[in-house]
């Protein structure tokens, strides 16, 4: 070979020397310019917290999902919340051993490479054996901080749908109430009872009586029959004592309450069908709030119980029963905001017929007031449960604080459904629980359970000696 021809070669060794060289320059600066996309911290972590929390549970991006949005939304679908728990815990162990992980996830495949070799150029230029050794020190490190810190964000999230909440037990539940009962109502008791108790009464002192009874909101009726028996007894000489006013008082109003009425709720289901119950009432009466506090006790009774979200009115409203369903462990049924409240009626029983609960409670839209407009949607629910089913309950809700207004609303109402019972709320917010005797009077049914209170437990069966005992104090 010539003098030449060597040269000529070593020449185009040379250039490709160098072409390697500037290449690998060229490459390392390419590197570099893509760094400044990972200087964002935040980027970084959320990065890899999506990527650790995604290992455990195939769920998680669903759930950081509902996380990120609000607790309603991810009330709907509590049975995929949970499993979002372990996930956040266990990402904090899994990283370090993996710090490949978190550059993978990043935005493109190409940056993986470069977030190593970026720490290599520091150190030196050599080419094999910086690029291992750095990206292993700094980039591991990186990562750790980050998923720790994001741990315990979304863990608090998942926390929320929380497990089924324990349940007071129904026993002796009215007499826990009774303090609260007494406070708002007692001072009609003992006004009735400082007059009574003060001997022979003129006529102004019966008149006296009689207005505290109508004020206590007992109705015309009712006053006048209590009148006609307290007169007659202590005509007749029976009241002798403060004790024996006492006594008298309590025995009048207690028959004024008709303890004879059958008080229980009828939940028990059938043969090949569950006990069916309508919750009817005008919105804000505490309808929904009542529905959640009966399932309580129904499911602390050890009954299966499906809520039907028929009230389609009001969005919230479906997503209140929905919250009590959860927190009681019960199945709930709910359509679209402004579906049909038949249609949910519907398909609530009958899913609570495929799924063999024991109760399904409805609760119905009460947003009409005009009797028309009520009758259709009303009578329309009733009728299409009972395609399905027997409705065993029709419970009306009314709040007592509203006074005579409770007393209209019972009277639409009872034209146009056959009411069963009636759930009186708000009775710890007034001192005219004196409306318990004119609904029953009104409608001839019995006031079956009375609300006292916003608390989940504060709905007591009614019992006319206790609410007798707790109103004269
Ligand atoms: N103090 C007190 N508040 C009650 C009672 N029952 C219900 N409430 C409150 O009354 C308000 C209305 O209750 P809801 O259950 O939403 O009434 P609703 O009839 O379902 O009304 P919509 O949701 O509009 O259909 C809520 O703030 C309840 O917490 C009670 O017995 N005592």
């Amino acid at each position: 070979m010539t003098t030449g021809a060597w040269i000529a070669i070593a020449a185009v060794v040379a250039v490709l020397l160098v072409a390697l060289v500037v290449g690998w320059a060229l490459y390392r600066r390419r590197r570099v310019s893509l760094q400044p996309t990972q200087p964002a911290p935040g980027q970084l972590e959320e990065t890899k917290d999506r990527s650790g929390g995604y290992k455990p549970d195939s769920g998680i991006s669903f759930s950081q999902g509902a996380t990120a949005t609000a607790p309603p939304v991810s009330r709907p679908t509590p049975p995929q919340a949970p499993p979002v728990t372990p996930p956040v815990e266990e990402p904090v162990t899994e990283v370090p051993p993996a710090p490949v992980e978190p550059a993978p996830a990043a935005p493109t495949p190409v940056e993986p490479a470069p977030a190593p070799t970026e720490e290599a150029p520091v150190e030196e230029a050599p080419e094999v054996a910086p690029a291992p050794v750095a990206p292993a020190a700094p980039a591991p490190v990186e990562p750790a901080p980050a998923p720790v810190e994001e741990a315990p964000a979304p863990a608090p999230a998942p926390a929320v749908p929380a497990p089924v909440e324990e349940i007071a037990p129904t026993a002796g539940r009215l007499d826990r109430l009774r303090g609260r009962l007494s406070r708002s109502q007692s001072a009609v008791g003992k006004s009735l009872l400082g007059l009574l108790g003060g001997g022979d009464l003129d006529e102004d002192s019966w008149e006296e009586i009689e207005d505290t009874l109508l004020i206590a909101d007992l109705g015309s009726a009712t006053t006048e029959q209590i009148m006609t028996r307290l007169r007659s007894e202590l005509a007749a000489g029976s009241v002798k004592s403060e004790a024996d006013a006492r006594a008298l008082l309590r025995t009048v109003l207690i028959e004024a309450l008709h303890p004879e009425f059958d008080r229980s709720i009828k939940a028990l289901p059938h043969d090949s069908t569950p006990g069916v119950l309508l919750v009817v009432g005008v919105n804000g009466t505490g309808k929904t709030t009542s529905t959640g506090k009966l399932a309580r006790v129904l499911v602390a009774d050890g009954r299966r119980v499906l809520l039907g979200a028929a009230d389609t009115f009001r969005a919230a409203a479906a997503d209140q029963l929905q919250t009590w369903a959860e927190r009681v462990g019960a199945e709930v049924v709910r359509g679209p905001e402004g579906g049909d409240p038949a249609a949910i009626a519907f398909d609530s029983v009958t899913k609570g017929i495929e799924t063999g609960v024991d109760v399904v409670i409805v609760d119905t839209a009460g947003r009409l007031h005009t009797k028309t407009g009520l009758m259709d949607e009303l009578g329309k629910v009733k009728r299409v449960v009972e395609k399905r089913a027997v409705v065993d309950e029709v419970l009306l809700v009314l709040d007592a604080t509203v006074g005579q207004n409770g007393l209209m609303q019972a009277r639409v109402f009872a034209e146009v459904v056959d009411i069963t019972g009636v759930v009186l709320t708000k009775l710890d917010g007034t001192a005219k629980g004196g409306i318990v005797f004119q609904v029953q009077h009104e409608l001839g049914v019995p006031v079956k359970l009375v609300g006292l209170g916003e608390g989940a437990d504060d709905l007591a069966p009614f019992e006319p000696g206790a609410f007798v005992d707790a109103l004269l104090g």
